[in-house]
């Protein structure tokens, strides 16, 4: 059975089902945010990101997105708090996004969309390593941030200059939102936006699916569309 996979018409998410049954599991990502609907939880605590630049390793394409891996055989860099119990270990950072500024994020607030969507991926320290923890149902963490159109630079490869000022979040359990689908992610969603340019968007725009020798297919539209909330909640770090 081909686990060949992607975003167009004969490989894309609504064929996912064929090769990855838990496409249509009950705690799949991404979904629609409704903030109205999202419950305040006081009990919620302060998210704690801790991140060595140093852990930073490489860069690369993917063929889905592009990722930045970071070293992670210890603790320097981290997630903790939230709705987590323990230490998450980073692990990569990619991003979603579309072929035009009115469409590219995977989770949606009451149906808007965002140019694009970091996702920073860490797993739970309880487990050997990210390959046993993708398989847990607390094995995972993704703190998923909205990117806007508007002027900025990045620094270097700082996961924290890639966050907003504030962290204020909702959070639910669901899964990776690219096939294997695995349903082991708490999903930690930031609400305040963070600004990308034009150019850096136009940059994610030129990036190819294909590999060399191919007939060039520039990397867009790589999100999956929001799925069916089945009965879960939502809560809010916030009033
Ligand atoms: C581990 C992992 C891989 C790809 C993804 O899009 C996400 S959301 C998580
Ligand atoms: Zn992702």
């Amino acid at each position: 059975m081909s686990h060949a996979w992607g975003y167009g018409t004969q490989d894309g998410p609504e064929t996912w089902a064929e090769s990855f049954p838990v496409a249509n599991g009950p705690r799949q990502s991404p979904i629609d945010i409704v903030p109205t609907q999202a419950q305040h939880d006081p009990s919620l605590k302060h998210l704690k990101l801790k991140y060595d630049p140093a852990t930073a390793k490489g860069i690369l394409n993917n063929g889905h997105s592009f990722q930045v891996d970071f070293t992670d055989d210890d603790n320097s860099s981290t997630l903790a708090g939230g709705p987590v119990t323990g230490i998450y270990r980073l692990r990569q950072f990619h991003f979603h996004w579309g072929s035009s500024d009115d469409k590219g994020s995977e989770h949606t607030v009451a149906g808007t969309k965002f140019p694009c969507e970091l996702h920073l991926v860490h797993w739970n320290t309880k487990y050997p390593n990210f390959g046993e923890a993708a398989s847990k149902p607390d094995g995972l963490a993704v703190v998923g941030v909205f990117l806007k159109g508007r002027q900025t630079t990045f620094s270097n490869f700082d996961p924290k200059t890639l966050l907003p000022a504030a962290l204020d979040f909702w959070t639910y359990e669901g899964s990776l939102t690219t096939p294997p689908l695995l349903e082991s992610v708490t999903w930690i969603v930031l609400k305040d936006q963070v600004s990308v340019s034009p150019a850096q968007m136009a940059k994610f725009r030129s990036l190819l699916f294909t590999s060399e020798g191919e007939a060039p297919s520039c990397m867009v539209d790589n999100f999956r569309p929001p799925q069916p909330l089945k009965g879960r909640k939502v809560r809010a770090s916030f009033k």
